[in-house]
Order: structure tokens, then sequence, then C-alpha cells
């Protein structure tokens, strides 16, 4: 089947590890345009880190060389402070440049990579979308790519500047005294042990914080969109409480996440505190017994102090870094899911342009199934002439829609071909395609923008006045003249302040303004009242005038008047002709049209 998965689910099994570290290296890919600039937040911090590391060692020399022997040299001292000031400067002015240079090229780096989510989802097929939730999509494009942006900013600046702090530190702690250097440094296979054995509990706390939010976001989108029919059934208490059920379950494990976190970084301030009162008393012991001088054991301390910040700042990006591998390999399972449906390779591609489309429609012995081994459509054949109109019908689940999605390419059928023009529609790229086939739906999508925005879908290169004529021709003038600010009136989402009839004319506009050779209506009356039809039936005539056109329809009455219909019964044609060669068959379209007048006689 054609639509076998390319995306690992939550619960795919695997080489986790591999695939975490191919994400990660694929991400990392993204920091190689800011090569130079990454190098430069190397130096600087190199430079003010060393600024930073000089100044304890200054203060041992006025107190070991000057003032503990003694000397009074106060022009020496003066030095000593205005290097010490300088110094100063230097590491602020360093620290400031990194800074700067880091947001910019992580935020750089980010943009980018929501840019390309953004891109790559827009261009998958729709059976990844049967696949994933639109809430999880919105946290990967929103969330995830926020925690990434912490990894460039903080993590990255942690592991570069944490890093070489501690090398130095261990320096100028060696470059002192080696005794004590060797027991601040003993401390160090401790930190690796704990920070090892708390890796696999933090990340799976956070896993699973995150998993419960894409839960509760999912839950809540799916909500809004569906309050209608929630409040049209009463259904507000039962979704209320499941809502409080994810929110609780978020909630714990938030706290569970928070707590563990907290465990973790106390457990590293203990040990850092451990270690100075050990230093204290040895370094102190050794200054009494003037094995060492004052001054030195001063410096250590302030070494010792700054030894456990690098290392409690890299631990502490330990757990970022956690989240930012969880979020890269989400990201990432979406950047490499490669899409079902593909454009055709330059040399099977069919020369043909939209504008010389006939509207020829062939589909041949073409089989089909969301999922394998389930068809939806078996071995359909069917011939549509160009300019032709052809109604569809059938029982709900016959698979009409299925038919239009796979002349759409939304899905590539399994077996057989259709053809448009005599050209397999999987030689015509997509783009093309779909300025061929235009698609009117039940429920026509309006963006929040103006109704000229929604008219040419935000193509600045199609005029206002081109958009003016279509809704002109399709008989939407006069109603858009009516709303507050005419064409300019902003629609909320998804048009919610017109009424159907009118997004579906809006939608007709849409098609006069795209002018594609072919045309497909998938239930567009369905909505609507006798009225409100009558108009868009009058939209539809002119429309779909030198048009091949599709008209899915429940109500007979739209298609009655169609050149040709087919009834169709699980995936399969089982008649065809006009309304009176069917009536006259007295089978299965009969008997939908007797049952579609007895339902509205009585409804
Ligand atoms: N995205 C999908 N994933 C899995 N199965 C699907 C999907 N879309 C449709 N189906 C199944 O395919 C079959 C045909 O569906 P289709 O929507 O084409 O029927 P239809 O004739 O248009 O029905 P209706 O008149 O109710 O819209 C149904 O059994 C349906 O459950």
């Amino acid at each position: 089947m054609p639509q076998t998965s390319n995306v690992s689910t939550e619960h795919e099994p695997g080489k986790p590890i591999a695939r975490r570290a191919s994400a990660f290296r694929a991400i990392l890919r993204y920091a190689r345009p800011h090569a130079w600039t990454f190098a430069a937040i190397t130096l600087c911090s190199l430079l003010g880190i060393s600024a930073d590391l000089l100044q304890p060692y200054l203060v041992k020399i006025a107190i070991d060389d000057h003032l503990a022997a003694g000397r009074s040299d106060a022009g020496f001292l003066i030095g000593i402070s205005l290097v010490y000031f300088a110094l100063a400067v230097v590491s602020l002015a360093f620290t400031y440049i990194q800074n700067n240079l880091l947001q910019y090229a992580g935020q750089s780096v980010v943009a980018r990579i929501r840019k390309d989510l953004f891109n790559h989802i827009s261009r998958l097929s729709m059976s990844f979308f049967d696949r994933f939730h639109i809430g999880s999509l919105v946290t990967n494009v929103s969330s995830d790519t926020e925690t990434i942006s912490q990894f460039f900013t903080q993590v990255l600046l942690s592991i570069i500047r944490d890093g070489m702090m501690l090398v130095l530190i261990i320096y100028f702690m060696f470059k002192l005294d080696p005794m004590l250097a060797w027991c601040a440094v003993l401390i160090l296979p401790v930190v690796g042990v704990i920070a090892i054995s708390f890796r696999s509990y933090l990340r799976r706390t956070y896993q699973q914080a995150r998993s419960r939010l894409s839960r509760l976001i999912a839950f809540t989108a799916e909500n809004l969109a569906g309050m209608f029919l929630i409040q049209a059934f009463r259904q507000e208490k039962e979704q209320i409480r499941r809502f409080d059920e994810q929110n609780r379950d978020y909630l714990a494990a938030n706290i569970r996440q928070v707590r563990s976190n907290v465990l973790f970084n106390r457990t590293f301030d203990i040990l850092g505190n451990t270690a100075l009162a050990l230093i204290v008393w040895l370094g102190g012991k050794a200054v009494l017994d003037d094995t060492i001088q004052f001054g030195v054991l001063y410096a250590f301390i302030s070494y010792i102090r700054q030894f456990f910040q690098p290392i409690n700042q890299i631990t502490s990006q330990w757990n970022t870094l956690q989240s930012t591998t969880v979020s890269m390999e989400r990201i990432w399972r979406i950047l490499s899911t490669e899409p079902d449906v593909r454009d055709p390779r330059p040399e099977n591609t069919a020369a043909l342009q939209p504008e010389d489309v006939k509207g020829q429609i062939d589909f041949e012995h073409v089989s089909f199934g969301y999922i394998p081994n389930v068809p939806v459509i078996t071995h359909l054949n069917l011939h549509i002439a160009p300019g032709q109109m052809l109604g569809v019908v059938g029982t709900t689940g016959a698979g009409k829609s299925t038919l239009i999605s796979l002349l759409n390419r939304f899905y590539d059928v399994t077996e057989g071909c259709i053809r448009v023009d005599d050209r397999d529609i999987r030689s015509i790229p997509q783009e093309i395609l779909h300025r061929i086939v235009g698609l009117i739906q039940q429920e026509p999508f309006l963006f929040s923008g103006s109704i000229i925005d929604n008219v040419r879908l935000f193509r600045q290169d199609i005029s206002r006045e081109r958009v003016i004529e279509a809704c002109r021709f399709v008989g939407a003038h006069t109603m858009i003249e009516r709303l507050s600010a005419g064409y300019d009136t902003l629609l909320s989402e998804r048009g919610s302040g017109l009424s159907a009839g009118e997004r579906q004319l809006i939608s007709f506009a849409r098609i006069v303004v795209f002018a594609p050779k072919i045309l497909i209506l998938d239930e567009a009356t369905a909505n609507l009242d006798s009225h409100t039809e009558q108009l868009v039936q009058q939209a539809l005539q002119s429309v779909s005038a030198g048009r091949t056109t599709i008209v899915i329809a429940h109500r007979l009455s739209t298609v009655m008047h169609a050149d040709r219909i087919i009834a169709m019964k699980d995936g399969q044609i089982v008649e065809q002709g006009t309304h009176e060669t069917l009536m006259a068959l007295n089978g299965y379209y009969a008997d939908l049209y007797r049952h579609a007048k007895e339902a509205s006689s009585t409804g």
C-alpha cells in the first residue's frame, strides 16, 4: 500500500539512542552557517573567563608578596587595583559581546528550523495529517522549537563557557597547590555518577510532562473546534470532566519533573559546600602549619567557589539538554518524514500547462485503501469528457470523497491510474495539478484576513479588480458590499462572521479567480437552506460553464441536471446514466432518490 508510514510514532520500537543521536546531528547542522559566529563566541568566552580568573590570582600576589611580606609599596598596590578593575571591565565587555552574538546566532538557527518545519509540514501528504494530531504539531512548531532555542542560547554557551572555565580553574588550582587541587578534583567522579544516575529518570519525567501537555493541547483544540456540537448535545460537563482529568495528569507530571530537578540541583549544592568545608579545614591547617601562604588559601577558596559554579551550570543545563534531545527528536521525526505523495522526476514530468488543459478525466482500474488491506475503492473505471458535469451519489461511506481525494492526489492510488487529458496525474507536478483541479468543500475554509485576501488567498499578484469581478460573477458582490467594510471586512477565524451560504459564495469566487479547468464540489450545498442553495446553484451554473465539474451530493436535487450521474456503493460504481435513465432503471439510484424524497417530505 502506498500509505505505509514513514513517520515513527510515539511508541515505535527501535534504537532510541541511535535515533536521538542522528536527530541531534541533523539539528546541529543548522548551526553550520554560523560557524564563524560560534568561533567568535568561543574566543570571547575564553578572554572573558581568563579576565575573571586572573582576579583572585592578583589578590594572592597582593597578599603574599606585599602585605604578608610587610612591604609598603602603595604604588604597586594601586597598580594591582587598577589591573583588577581593568580585568573586571574586560570580562564584562567580552561577556556582553559573547551574549549578543550567541542570541543572534541561536535565534537565527531556530528561526530557520521553524521555517523549515512549517514548509515541510505544508508539503506533507494527507496521510501524515491522518496520523498526527494537529495539537501535537502546534506544540512541535511552537514549544519544541523554543526548547531548541534554549539549547543554542543556554546549553551551548554553558558547554563552551563553563567547560573552559572548569579547565582554567583546575589549571590555576594545580598551579597554586597540587595537594588541595587533588582534593577538589577527586569530587568530579562523584558528580559524574550522580549526573548519570539522574539522567534517565529526568528524561522520563520530562517526556511524560511533554506528552501530557501535547495531549492537553490537542484536546483543547479539538474541543474549541467542536464547541458547537458539544453545546448542542449538552456535553459540556463530560468534556469539562475529561479536561480536568487531563489537566490533573499534566499537573502531576509537571510537579514530578520540577521535584526531580530541585533534588538534582540541591544535591550539587550540598556537594559544593562539603568540598568548600574540606578545603577550609585542610587549607587552614596548612596555613597554620606554615606549609602554604594565606594568599594561596584565599585564592584557592575563591577558585573552589567558582569551581562549583560551572559544574552546577553544566549539570543544571543537563536538564535542558534532556528536554532539547526530546524536542530535537520530535522535530527531526517530522523533518525526516518523506511525503507519501511525491512530485515526478524531471524526466517523467508531463509537459502540461493548466491553461491548455481540456479537462478530460479517466480513472483506470483504480483501487485504494487508507489502511493496508482494507480497500475503499476497488477496480474503478470512469471516463469524464471535457466540460461534462458529473454527479456522484451514494450512501455514506461509499467512497465518494475518497474519489475526489485521489483526483487531487491527496493520496496516491494503490493500483491503476488516474489521467487528466491522458496524462497520469503522478506525472503532473502537484502545484500544476492543484491549479488544474479546484475544490469546493462542504465547509469552505476561510482564513483570518480580509475578504479580498480570502478570495485571492493572499496572492498579491491578483488584483482587487479581478477579485471584485469574480465576486460579481458568482453573485456575492451585493452581500459583500453590505458588510461593514465591504471587501476589506476582516473575517474572524474560519469566517465565523458569515453565514454558511456567504462563505460558500466566497469560495466560488475563489474558484473563478484561480480558474481551474476541473471543478469539484464536495457536498457544497449540503448545509444550506433552500433559498441560499438557490443562490449557490446559480453561482454553480455560472462557474461550471466550460469546466469539467464533479458534484458530490447527498441532496439528489443538486445533481439531477448533471450530464451524467454515477451511483456508488462500497467503493464501486453500481449504476450510471442521466437522472431519467437511472430512474427508469428503478434500481439503486431510484431507491436513493425515493428515500431522499421521503426524508425531505417528513423533515
Ligand atoms: N482518512 C481516512 N482514514 C481512514 N479511513 C478513511 C479516511 N477517510 C475515509 N475513510 C473511510 O473510507 C470509506 C469511504 O469514505 P468516504 O469519505 O470516501 O465516503 P463518502 O462516500 O464520501 O461518505 P460521506 O457521504 O459520508 O462523506 C469510509 O469507510 C471511511 O470510513
